[in-house]
């Protein structure tokens, strides 16, 4: 038997900060989770079951919080199921939740990650150091940096086309309420002015650190058919390789390469250019944006910089990345990629507000995390899927 047809019907977030002081890390997940029922028109009650995801434990120092927070998810007396895949968390767990409902297993899944950074230094937590190689990595900028300047030396792209990116996602941030930063008159010379901080990644093309989480409820076709605008889930696809592999290619990955090919693939799609409306991507650093867009098939290798330079990945380009200011300008670590997931279902349910895509019918969340080891995407439409 395939799978059952499932649609999101809810999706919330909290407002994400650099210190959300305010709420506990239950108190987090709760405002999330509200909004979300509260956009489905349900209340805990309805759930059949709950699938949380956060990044690693040592980010806020509480090893399995998922016992504690029990209570508060709404999760006492019923299914409660851990994820964990790194950065790309947030998107695996909408896969796992989504899965349970595409499976038959339960016909109403809350799906909720988080990550609240303020409670401990993620950067310093993501300094590991490693056998065999010298000290010198501060935080994932440290690590992705290199692989930045290889894409450079590949690609022969300018050294403006991250500021692009950065100057781009800023402004969008501008029109999400719920974005961490609210920069004005962020532009491209203000950020290649901006102090550099890993070699070529500078301050204003780096994601902040931030608190928040984010929720979504997933339901079978009964009860999205009843629901005034579901997002239909068209695709869904998780790929993993090794970390340190001598012969990984760490610029455009093998398991994301394999994952969008077979997204693509479940989803129908032969153009992406051409026909998704939306992406949400994850991009943590700016130079990651024409990275994923050839790691992704939305252009040639090599070719990802050119669209980002000619404009086509704003608002109003022919595949607007990133609308909701992205990554870029909100990194709660776990709900990262569960964000990218639920503003895709916001774009096609016509509910983005003021960084709505107009007309947008169909949307890709795409989601990586680790060394670039997990990825993790999906496709969702206006439309029921046809097969
Ligand atoms: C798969 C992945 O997700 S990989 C990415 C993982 N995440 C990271 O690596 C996080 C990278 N960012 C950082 O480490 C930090 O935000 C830094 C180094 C850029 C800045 O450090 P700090 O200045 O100590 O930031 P801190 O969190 O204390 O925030 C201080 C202020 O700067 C702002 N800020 C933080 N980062 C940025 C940024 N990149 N651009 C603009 N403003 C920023 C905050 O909003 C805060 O403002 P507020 O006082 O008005 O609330």
């Amino acid at each position: 038997m395939g799978k059952q047809p499932a649609a999101i019907i809810g999706v919330g977030q909290t407002h994400h900060r650099a210190k959300r002081e305010d709420v506990s890390m239950a108190g987090l997940c709760r405002e999330a989770i509200d909004r979300a029922l509260l956009d489905a028109n349900m209340t805990l009650d309805d759930i059949d079951a709950i699938v949380v995801g956060k990044a690693p434990d040592l980010f806020e120092g509480v090893m399995m919080p998922e016992l504690f927070l029990a209570e508060a998810l709404g999760a006492a007396g019923k299914p409660l199921l851990r994820v964990h895949t790194a950065g790309s968390v947030g998107g695996s767990t909408a896969i796992v939740a989504s899965s349970l409902v595409q499976a038959g297993v339960h016909k109403r899944v809350l799906t909720v990650a988080y990550e609240k950074q303020s409670e401990s230094n993620a950067m310093w937590a993501l300094s590991v150091p490693l056998p065999f190689n010298m000290p010198v990595h501060a935080g994932a900028g440290g690590y992705f940096a290199p692989h930045v300047r290889s894409y450079i030396r590949r690609s022969q792209a300018p050294t403006h086309v991250g500021a692009i990116v950065a100057a781009k996602d800023r402004h969008n941030a501008l029109r999400n309420p719920y974005a961490h930063l609210h920069n004005e008159g962020t532009t491209v010379e203000s950020v290649l002015a901006s102090q550099m901080l890993w070699d070529p990644i500078r301050y204003d093309e780096t994601c902040p650190s931030s608190d928040g989480a984010c929720a979504l409820v997933i339901v079978d076709e009964d009860t999205a058919t009843s629901s005034p605008n579901p997002a239909w889930i068209h695709g869904t696809v998780m790929r993993s390789e090794a970390t340190t592999a001598a012969e990984r290619d760490q610029v455009n990955p093998q398991a994301g390469r394999d994952a969008a090919a077979a997204l693509w693939k479940q989803a129908g799609i032969t153009s992406p250019i051409d026909e998704i409306d939306a992406a949400e991507i994850y991009v943590p650093f700016s130079w990651f944006e024409p990275m994923w867009l050839e790691n992704l098939g939305f252009a040639a290798e090599g070719e990802g910089w050119k669209l980002t330079e000619a404009g086509e990945t704003a608002m109003g380009g022919r595949i607007p990345v990133n609308c909701s200011g992205g990554v870029l300008s909100s990194n709660p670590i776990g709900a990262s990629g569960m964000l990218r997931f639920g503003e895709a279902a916001l774009q096609v349910r016509g509910a983005a507000g003021e960084h709505q895509v107009d007309g947008a019918r169909k949307a890709l969340g795409h989601a990586y995390g680790g060394g670039s080891q997990f990825f993790a995407m999906w496709v969702v439409g206006a439309d029921k899927p046809t097969s």
